[in-house]
């Protein structure tokens, strides 16, 4: 069983929480502590960015901390350092985040080979479309590392079924229209898009985009196997800068990210209290 079947696994009901983070956000040893705190209070996979100075698919909140990495010195192969540091200490999932761009730049075939010797279980891609990602898969699949594919509520059942039939690790399913970011209300197609990728896959099926709250997580792992959440991650390091020193600022993140990750974890369990009593 690989790393990432075996952590949609651990929880009862077989859930995943999944949380994003940018490599070096706001500095390269801050962001690996952010990490390991995530995955000690309760993440069973982590996507561990890498910053882009053109990030196309995130909002504000990603979008600025992709400059605090950058400023704060980030070069692409700290991501691979940040993996073979987390995966010393953890058996979760650890899914490599870049797009498209840097990663031909460092060179496909290096970047799965690092990725592998780094210990990482994954990869997301997001602005690689399905149909031009023949190479990448190639990669992919000669490393090992399972290439995550993404669909869209835009996506036509064609369209999922041959994303579906290939997928690798977990399938993403992308919540909602438009760019990361906290949202109050989920698409109401959300649950149709899960079940229509479920239908043509066996891997598991998790969901990202727009989750902020415990509440908005609890619900969504009552119909789909996995909750990504970024943004609501990001923003709460964002508002940890306000402090005035930098010893403060990492206590109140990694704080702050802590209590986050339990009150998620909690919530993604009770959803399956609430599925096995049939309240869902
Ligand atoms: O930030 P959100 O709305 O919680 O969405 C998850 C997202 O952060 C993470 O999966 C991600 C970060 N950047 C992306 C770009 C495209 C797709 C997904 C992502």
């Amino acid at each position: 069983m690989s790393r990432i079947e075996a952590a949609f696994m651990k929880r009862p009901g077989k859930k995943a929480l999944i949380p994003f983070l940018n490599t070096g956000d706001p500095d390269v040893d801050t962001s690996l502590e952010l990490f390991q705190t995530v995955l000690r209070a309760g993440a069973d996979i982590v996507e561990i960015g890498a910053p882009y100075s053109d990030p196309l698919a995130d909002g504000p909140v990603i979008q600025a901390s992709a400059l605090r990495s950058l400023q704060s010195g980030f070069a692409f192969p700290h991501v691979f350092e940040m993996t073979s540091r987390l995966r010393r200490d953890t058996d979760a999932g650890l899914v490599l985040f870049s797009y498209f761009n840097p990663l031909l730049q460092y060179g496909i075939d290096r970047f799965f080979r690092d990725a592998e010797s780094a210990g990482a279980d994954g990869v997301i891609v997001p602005d690689l479309p399905f149909e031009e990602s023949t190479l990448v898969r190639q990669a992919a699949d000669t490393s090992g590392v399972d290439l995550i594919p993404l669909v869209a509520p835009t996506s036509s059942e064609e369209r999922v079924r041959k994303i579906c039939e290939y997928a690798r690790g977990f399938v993403y399913c992308v919540s909602s229209l438009g760019v990361t970011g906290e949202r109050a209300k989920m698409s109401e197609r959300l649950q149709d898009l899960v079940q229509t990728a479920k239908a043509y896959t066996n891997a598991p099926v998790a969901v990202g985009f727009g989750v902020s709250t415990p509440e908005q997580a609890r619900h969504i792992a009552s119909f789909a196997d996995g909750v990504i959440i970024g943004s609501a991650y990001v923003r709460r390091i964002e508002e940890s800068l306000k402090a005035t020193d930098v010893q403060s600022q990492r206590m109140l993140a990694i704080n702050a990210v802590e209590r986050f990750t339990r009150e998620l974890s909690e919530a993604i369990d009770d959803a399956n209290e609430w599925i096995r009593e049939g309240v869902e």
